[in-house]
């Protein structure tokens, strides 16, 4: 068998009695696009920062292309490119002079990360704010989201770990980012990503996790995991439906 792009074992956390992950584990083959579904809360970006090294695990391992994560962190995170929950970026730079920052910082070609730079600005749509001088701490949420893929791509990683890339971005850049997410594959490239957004997932994703309370539920093709019905249903049925009953918030509106 061919070593998985990211293989996740038993990684658990547990937040002061809050067990976060409970032992999960997930297999994502190299060339698939994973989507990592949940409630909130579900243990999502807990069990991902796990996965990429930003977040120590109690116990359980990670492994990116067969290399363990927090063992061998240097290898592991140079064919990682990451999106985390949150960024924390230099934030009083413009977008160009941070690529910048983050691709030296990588030991990059300066003369490579300024032509790619170039690119994933005009791509992204981030190069007119740019080019006025706007520093990415006065960027708006869907724009900082542009800027942290564009770090996540700058050098060329082999897999993507990406939480909720599509959170704020406009249709037109999620178009725009579906198919660069589409390429990334298609180049050879592995990709997981949270959504809450099913429809997304249902499109865009080929395989499928869902997580509640720490604990993966179901993984597998998009087709094993949803069955007949939709990814919706499925995720309903598996994580339970909350509804808002007859007596409950009488008060509104009145
Ligand atoms: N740094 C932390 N310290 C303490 N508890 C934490 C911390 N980070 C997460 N938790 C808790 O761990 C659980 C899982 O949180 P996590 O952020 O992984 O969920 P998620 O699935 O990403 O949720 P969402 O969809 O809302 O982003 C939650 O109960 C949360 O309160």
């Amino acid at each position: 068998m061919t070593t998985p792009a990211l293989e996740l074992d038993a990684l658990t956390k547990d937040f002061s009695g809050n067990l976060a992950a409970d032992a999960v584990s997930l297999t994502i083959p190299r060339g698939s696009l994973t989507g990592l579904v949940g409630p909130n809360g579900a243990g999502k970006t807990t069990s991902l920062s796990m996965a990429v090294g930003l977040l120590r695990p109690d116990s359980g391992t990670a492994k990116v292309d067969g290399i363990d994560v927090w063992r061998e962190p240097t290898r592991a995170k140079a064919l990682l490119g990451v999106l985390p929950d949150g960024l924390a970026l230099p934030e009083r730079l413009t977008a160009s002079e941070l690529l910048r920052y983050w691709g030296l910082l990588r030991g990059m070609d300066p003369a490579v990360v300024a032509a790619r730079t170039a690119e994933l600005l005009r791509i992204l749509e981030l190069d007119e704010a740019d080019e006025r001088g706007v520093l990415v701490i006065e960027y708006s949420t869907g724009m900082r989201k542009k800027i942290g893929l564009a770090t996540a791509l700058l050098h060329s990683p082999r897999v993507l770990v990406l939480d909720e890339p599509f959170e704020a971005v406009d249709p037109v850049s999620a178009r725009v980012l579906r198919s660069i997410l589409r390429r990334f594959v298609a180049a050879g490239g592995s990709i997981v990503i949270s959504s809450h957004v099913m429809s997304l997932v249902e499109d865009l994703c080929d395989r499928v996790a869902i997580i509640a309370r720490g604990t993966v539920l179901a993984d597998g093709t998009l087709a094993e995991v949803r069955g007949s019905g939709s990814l919706e249903d499925r995720f309903v049925e598996l994580v339970g439906e909350r509804t808002v009953a007859e007596g409950e918030l009488t008060w509104l509106g009145r």
